[in-house]
């Protein structure tokens, strides 16, 4: 992709400095694409690695200053204001961009104080100029005075009496998605004195870096063939393989797409839905919001082993198209269509024996992955989903048969998004009722709250995205 187009102040040629290092210049690219087309880190870092031939340490040291810089913006920003003699908002984007990579060079990684002060100057003075070099000298260094700890420590309300918003600061999380988190682990049955502990796990999971999981996607491969190539068993899916290092798009199962990158969250709610207990037919399967079609990959390998057929919809024709492209290796026994998915109850009723819902949702589940997330989304969000969750939902549960199984799927925790929407569905549709999904999912501490029936997993206690699952059936 086209790096973002670079305001430079006024200087003859020969006070140009140097140019940056290419790991530096990278991770800046992205944040400038990131803050000025909207652009996702995870989309256009790895393009420009590629496009600039940065591979091995410096891909991993350009990716690390990316993410972790976007991620922790919330907190730098907070000590860069302390050390800038002017306004946050005054300073030239690029160079506030550059600043907050220098403060994750300082602490948030081991890069020793002069190369991280040395080298971001470097960066300004190449893309911002001269002047602004300067600056960002001065405050690096002011930057560089106290260890992130010390930071939190003279910058963040007091835990003791604002606990929220001393974790908010400490962990570079929004207030309002801190809170959000706060109220679902209590709505899970935390204790009240367990609370911010928990929830500090939480959003420390937030910020480490998740590792790669791979799916052997059954009948088409086996773990093993993935296992030989140098993973590691997953820990709670049978089809899960931990890849520790190194672009899994290499390997001949992944690019033959029998086997995928895919959350062992994503591939436990699956298995969940296919396992589920049903009487009677068990033969058409519908994914309903299936881009970008890993979840339609693994239930249409495992429909095709018992003899199921799936159809995978999703409205976004081009992520219909990545759809295509995950079920491709199973031949004929998905079929995908570019479509509404809130008509399909009205069109086909009581068509499908098992149903995936796996709604459009705020994400605040997979925090992780996408590191710019938390700063672009908005409580309004959430207002704007809850609709066509809830009509996703009822369409699905339109489309099964009664004794069907429909499973509500979202990659959020967030109490407006899981139980809000069951709950609703529960109390103004007398044919639906709550199965319990919790003996389906093999892993543990799922639901600390007796009785629930639904699922909720989370990074700080699964290494997986914190996907809801909640299984219903029409009776
Ligand atoms: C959370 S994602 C699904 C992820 C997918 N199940 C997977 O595992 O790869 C939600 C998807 O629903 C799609 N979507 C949004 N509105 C839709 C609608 N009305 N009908 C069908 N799909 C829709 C979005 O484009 C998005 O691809």
């Amino acid at each position: 992709m086209t790096p973002p187009p670079r305001r430079r102040s006024a200087q003859r040629p020969a006070e140009r400095a140097r140019r940056a290092d290419p790991a530096r210049q990278a991770a800046f690219d992205t944040l400038r694409a990131v803050a000025t087309e909207d652009a996702y880190a995870n989309l256009v870092l790895p393009g420009l690695l590629r496009e600039r031939r940065i591979t091995g340490r410096d891909a991993g040291f350009a990716t690390e200053l990316a993410y972790g810089t976007l991620r922790m913006q919330g907190l730098y920003d907070a000590v860069l204001a302390e050390c800038c003699t002017r306004p946050l908002d005054e300073l030239d984007d690029g160079l506030l961009d550059a600043l907050r990579l220098g403060a994750h060079q300082l602490l948030g990684m081991r890069v020793p104080p002069h190369a991280a002060v040395s080298e971001t100057v470097a960066l300004v003075r190449h893309q911002v100029g001269h002047g602004p070099g300067g600056l960002a000298n001065a405050v690096l260094r002011r930057v560089g005075e106290r260890d992130v700890d010390a930071w939190v420590a003279q910058l963040a309300p007091d835990a003791a009496t604002d606990p929220q918003g001393h974790l908010a600061l400490a962990h570079s999380h929004p207030l309002w998605v801190v809170r959000a988190f706060r109220e679902a682990l209590a709505g899970r049955g935390v204790p009240a004195e367990r609370l911010d502990d928990e929830l500090a796990d939480l959003l420390a999971a937030d910020n480490a870096a998740p590792e790669v999981t791979l799916v052997a996607r059954p009948g088409l491969t086996e773990p093993e063939e993935l296992l030989a190539a140098g993973g590691t068993a997953g820990r709670w899916s049978p089809y899960a393989v931990r890849w520790p290092a190194g672009d899994p798009g290499q390997l001949a199962a992944v690019r033959e797409g029998r086997a995928g990158v895919q959350d062992e969250g994503s591939q436990l709610v699956a298995l969940a839905l296919a396992d589920a207990p049903l009487d009677g037919r068990d033969e058409r399967w519908l994914d309903l919001c299936a881009g970008p079609g890993g979840k339609a990959a693994l239930l249409g390998a495992l429909g095709a082993r018992r003899g199921a057929s799936l159809t995978a919809v999703e409205l976004a024709p081009h992520r219909a198209d990545l759809v295509r492209h995950a079920v491709a290796a199973l031949g004929d026994a998905v079929d995908v269509r570019a479509a509404d998915g809130r008509a399909l109850g009205e069109q086909e009723p009581a068509a499908y024996d098992r149903v995936l819902v796996d709604v459009p949702c705020s994400g605040l589940g997979a925090l992780r992955r996408r590191a710019e997330a938390r700063w672009r989304r908005t409580p309004a969000d959430l207002a704007t989903l809850a609709p066509l969750q809830r009509a996703l939902l009822a369409s699905a549960l339109d489309a099964v048969r009664p004794g069907g199984v429909v499973a509500y799927v979202t990659c959020s925790p967030h109490v407006a998004e899981t139980r809000l929407v069951v709950d609703d569905v529960l109390r103004t549709r007398p044919d639906v009722e709550l199965l319990d999904a919790v003996p389906l999912v093999d892993a543990p501490d799922t639901s600390t709250l007796e009785g629930s029936g639904t699922v909720q997993l989370w990074p700080h206690r699964h290494g997986t995205d914190a996907m809801f699952l909640a299984l219903l059936r029409r009776r």
